[in-house]
């Protein structure tokens, strides 16, 4: 303490807006929906590291890849705690391997996760995945206006199967609509960043605006507690009566039980990690997808180029698979360049410093929010040349690309806080992207005259970043994709 007293004696804070005496820059915190918006240009302002006040903490953005990889990466044994969020410590979510403290059950939940959607293992779920991206062709085909919660439903069929063994097959499933509800709580539960900034804002008294936060717990306790934990105690009541359950993360590590082996922790640790592959999953995989449309209504080449390359290495008859990767270079670009063009989570999930800190001469405090601003390193042009444009060419050729940076990171976070779904997700998006692709054009709708209407596409940002519902004609491609689809169970 004594050193540390001394460092924060000279050492400034990274620099940042001016702010007010005492409350710092509690006033000019921007809202959820433009916080992205404004840490980007402050990033401008500011430069790779640049730090905000208020009451009790100190907020630090990192604005460049080489700032985040120097300290959440290099420095990473500092720096992969989490920041206390009131809402998730409030419906005993605050021990989920997203919201835990780094801690040895974050660990154990990390080892489970790990052992299940490792690199190398998630090859295993690509039946999963391929049968859903038909349901999701078909749902197309019949529905296109619906084309979100198609892919909605998509996302959470995936993570359900998976997560629970519970197959999605209509709109009206129970898991469809919970998936629904963590949406609306993904969405608002940020809302609670003030309460979490300082404990004075969780006594507000009820006519202050924040009092939703109480009503909110109480509307959304309910689905959570189904998400994190009714689910779950389905399978495991099934498999301790003995009956056969259909394979998912849930029931293999729950298998232990079978060899005695399960101990109170670790049933525990696989109810909680569970928790998230829903919600953790469902959201941010439908929103990159939808967000995938929206950049193909936006960029008609690269979806002409994209299905050139189809037709040249598929061919007309059949889908697209997970083992012709490697053969659709382009396709793929075409997923890294809708991951980059807007980051679903733009300013990623908050880490939070464990110990005093000194970076180029800044002192960072321990216990400080840090946020990688993924908004600002993907647009970084130190990164990418002509950052704002849509350019799948910039990944070619692959596997190690011109010289620009994959936004692997910047899309799905850094060091030991990782998402630890990134493969599982990765190949969702991959596959829903190669088969929509192979089948049918994303374009503009037409007015009464036959012109094409300039297509608009806006976003909507709190937690997470999505391209709001917007108007597009999306249709099979021809003949043959129709008979294609026709034939997909
Ligand atoms: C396109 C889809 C996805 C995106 C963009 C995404 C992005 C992210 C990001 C940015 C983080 C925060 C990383 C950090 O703190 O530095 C994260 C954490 C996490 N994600 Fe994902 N994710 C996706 C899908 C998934 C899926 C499908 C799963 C589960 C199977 C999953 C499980 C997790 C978990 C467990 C964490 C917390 C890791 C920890 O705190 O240790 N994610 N994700």
């Amino acid at each position: 303490t004594h050193l540390a007293f001394r460092k924060r004696q000279k050492l400034p804070l990274p620099p940042g807006p001016p702010g007010e005496p005492i409350i710092g820059h509690l006033r000019k915190l921007p809202d959820d929906q433009n916080r992205a918006e404004v840490f980007y240009e402050w990033s401008l302002k500011y430069g790779d590291v640049f730090s905000l006040r208020v009451p009790g903490k100190t907020m630090i953005v990192l604005n460049s890849e080489k700032a985040t990889v120097d300290l959440l990466e290099k420095r990473g044994a500092i720096y992969s705690d989490r920041v206390r969020l009131g809402y998730y410590d409030a419906i005993d979510w605050g021990d989920t391997i997203v919201f835990s403290p780094y801690n040895p059950f974050h660990h154990l939940q990390k080892k489970l996760y790990h052992q299940s959607f490792g690199k190398h293992v998630v090859s295993e779920y690509w039946p999963v995945q391929e049968r859903e991206s038909n349901i999701l062709l078909k749902g197309l085909m019949d529905y296109p206006q619906a084309y979100d919660k198609q892919v909605e439903r998509f996302s959470g069929g995936v993570v359900s199967d998976i997560g629970f063994g519970h197959r999605i097959e209509s709109f009206d499933d129970e898991y469809f609509q919970l998936s629904q509800q963590w949406g609306r709580v993904a969405h608002e539960g940020s809302r609670t960043s003030l309460l979490d900034l300082h404990p004075i804002f969780a006594h507000l008294p009820s006519w202050f605006p924040g009092a939703w936060f109480v009503n909110f717990i109480k509307e959304t306790r309910p689905a959570m507690d189904i998400i994190g934990g009714g689910n779950y105690y389905k399978v495991e009541k099934e498999m301790e009566r003995g009956s056969l359950v259909r394979p998912s993360y849930t029931s293999k590590h729950l298998e232990a039980m079978f060899r005695g082996e399960i101990s109170p922790e670790l049933r525990r640790a696989i109810r909680k990690s569970g928790a998230t592959i829903f919600a953790a999953g469902a959201e941010t995989t439908w929103s990159t997808t939808t967000m995938f449309i929206a950049c193909m209504l936006l960029h008609p080449k690269a979806q002409q180029k994209a299905q050139e390359e189809i037709d040249r290495v598929i061919g007309r008859d059949r889908l697209p698979e997970f083992t012709d990767r490697d053969s659709l270079p382009f396709v793929t670009a075409v997923v890294y360049e809708s991951f980059r063009w807007q980051p679903v989570l733009p300013l990623g999930l908050p880490h939070q410093s464990m110990a005093d800190d000194v970076y180029n001469g800044m002192f960072i405090p321990k216990g400080s929010i840090i946020i990688a601003n993924s908004r600002a390193i993907t647009w970084d042009p130190r990164s990418y040349h002509d950052p704002r444009s849509f350019k799948p060419e910039r990944y070619l050729p692959q596997p190690e690309g011109a010289g620009e940076v994959f936004p692997m990171n910047s899309v799905f976070g850094w060091g030991r806080r990782i998402c630890a779904g990134r493969h599982l997700a990765f190949d969702s998006v991959w596959i829903a992207v190669a088969r929509i692709l192979a089948t049918f054009t994303i374009s503009p709708t037409k007015d009464a005259e036959g012109n094409f209407v300039k297509p608009e596409v806006r976003f909507t940002t709190a937690l997470t970043r999505q391209a709001e519902p917007f108007v597009a004609d999306i249709h099979p491609r021809d003949e043959a994709a129709c008979r294609l689809i026709a034939t997909l169970n």
